[in-house]
């Protein structure tokens, strides 16, 4: 979804890759330590978590006990799903929360029930540092090593489908092409 959003205006994705030259050039590919120093690409990671949650509804939860919880009651043994896609789209909480920003996280604190991908609590991803590294790899390799452009005039239809993870409603079609860049400091540099 990342991909997908941030290149349909495609100054996203070239301000993204120029991030990129200026920390990493361009004779390797990003490494776990460049991360720390590349900004961008973890707020481009919290605004797809945000506007697609992979798991829109998080993890079934059971009372243990008789709780109220703003204003409802809530009986002992009730099976309770948060609903972070909501909260995610929140118009009270965020600004223009639909449309794709990563600037919104710029030198944010985020209050941490507001953004949820993860859940919250002592129940909450332990994979969720992890998860945003190998996110983070992923995501910088293919911005670093391809140009990518849609298939023709039409923006893209970023409706979700049903599933955990939560998919494309319609897949994907876009067309890559090597960063000639890269690719000739990346093969340069291990010939
Ligand atoms: C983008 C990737 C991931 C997403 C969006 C994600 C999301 C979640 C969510 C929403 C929960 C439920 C939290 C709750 O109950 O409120 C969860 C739980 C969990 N996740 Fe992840 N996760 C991701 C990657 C990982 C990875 C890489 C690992 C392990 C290496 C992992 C291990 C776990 C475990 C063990 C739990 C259960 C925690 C518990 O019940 O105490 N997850 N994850």
């Amino acid at each position: 979804m990342s991909l997908v959003s941030f290149a349909q205006p495609p100054e996203m994705l070239e301000k993204a890759r120029a991030k990129f030259d200026a920390q990493v050039g361009t004779d390797r590919l990003v490494d776990e330590h460049d991360l720390s120093n590349l900004p961008y690409l973890h707020n481009i990671i919290l605004e797809t978590l945000q506007l697609y949650p992979a798991a829109p509804m998080l993890v079934p939860h059971e009372s243990s006990d008789d709780y109220k919880i703003g204003g409802y009651n809530i009986l002992r043994d009730t099976i309770l799903l948060v609903n972070a896609w909501t909260v995610h789209r929140d118009p009270n909480l965020w600004d223009n929360p639909t449309s794709f920003k990563p600037e919104r996280f710029k030198g944010l604190q985020v209050q941490p029930s507001k953004l949820i991908p993860f859940g919250m609590g002592r129940r909450s991803c332990p994979g969720s540092g992890l998860a945003q590294r190998v996110v983070g790899l992923v995501l910088g390799s293919l911005i670093q090593s391809f140009d990518w452009k849609r298939i023709g005039e039409e923006e893209i239809d970023l409706a979700e489908g049903i599933g955990v993870p939560m998919p494309k409603a319609k897949p994907l079609e876009k067309a890559c092409f090597r960063n000639k860049k890269i690719e000739k400091g990346v093969l340069g540099a291990r010939t």
